[in-house]
């Protein structure tokens, strides 16, 4: 069910992707610090200036779109474009996946005040999205292949930024195209902050080949 892990785009050079990771950790840095600052309004237009400045230096060769699907040097699937484990992408945590077809995905997390809703807390959007690219990827680990169709969100407490906290995520049932699979942000100590259950569905316009990106294994 799940289309071939083929390479339809590469990324390139592996040293240019580590300096990539570096400049988006940084970047993450940079945002972080933004959320934070309370610097004066003549140094924020100072660095308001810098950042624009380098914002062009970077736009002087661009990609039409992120990092693509593909197979790493080391024969795994990657995506460094990603908006929630590309390493390359500045928006993404980055979720680093730890993966058995036995128990399905689990992550370590820990959230940072850029993520705050409400006060103190991580955003439900935020929670939400974390979860539904778990439940994507157990999906795919199960080795189907599927986009959401719905998301059901429960959340039962709130929370933390700066702590770490576990998500999981594994299939409890597939039918056809169909693949219903369900996750959770707990604490360390197994205390449940949020549930998900979704149901992931194998777009018909995948099944003869031709979906969004050739070999990818999701939209
Ligand atoms: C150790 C192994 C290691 C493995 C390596 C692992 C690698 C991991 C890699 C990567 C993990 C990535 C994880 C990513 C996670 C992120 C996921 C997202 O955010 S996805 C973006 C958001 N979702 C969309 O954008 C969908 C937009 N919607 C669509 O594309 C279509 O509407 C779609 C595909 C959902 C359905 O379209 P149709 O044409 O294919 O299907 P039709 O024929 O309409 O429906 C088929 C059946 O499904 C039901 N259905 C359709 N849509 C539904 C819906 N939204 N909700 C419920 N049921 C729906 C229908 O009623 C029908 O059911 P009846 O067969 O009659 O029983």
């Amino acid at each position: 069910m799940m289309p071939d892990l083929v390479t339809p785009q590469e990324s390139g050079d592996e040293n240019r992707l580590t300096a990539l990771a570096l400049l988006a950790q940084q970047v993450r840095d940079l945002v972080d610090a933004v959320v934070l600052t309370d610097v004066g309004e003549e140094e924020l237009k100072a660095v308001t200036a810098e950042v624009g400045a380098l914002t062009d230096r970077l736009l002087t060769a661009r990609r039409p779109s992120p990092l693509p699907h593909e197979i790493g040097p080391d024969g795994r699937f990657r995506n460094l474009g990603n908006a929630v484990t590309g390493g390359c992408n500045p928006h993404a945590l980055p979720l680093v996946m730890d993966r058995t077809a036995e128990e399905g995905s689990r992550a370590e997390i820990a959230f940072r005040p850029v993520h705050e809703g409400p006060p103190a807390s991580v955003h439900g959007g935020v929670s939400a999205m974390i979860l539904d690219h778990m439940l994507g990827d157990a999906v795919a680990v199960s080795g189907r292949a599927g986009v959401t169709g719905t998301l059901t969100i429960k959340y039962r407490r709130p929370v933390p930024y700066g702590e770490p906290l576990v998500a999981r995520s594994a299939v409890s049932r597939a039918e056809g195209r169909k693949t219903w699979v369900q996750g959770t942000i707990a604490s360390p100590e197994g205390t449940t902050l949020v549930e998900a259950t979704g149901l992931f569905i194998t777009p018909s316009r995948w099944l003869n080949g031709d979906g969004p990106v050739e070999g990818s294994v999701n939209a």
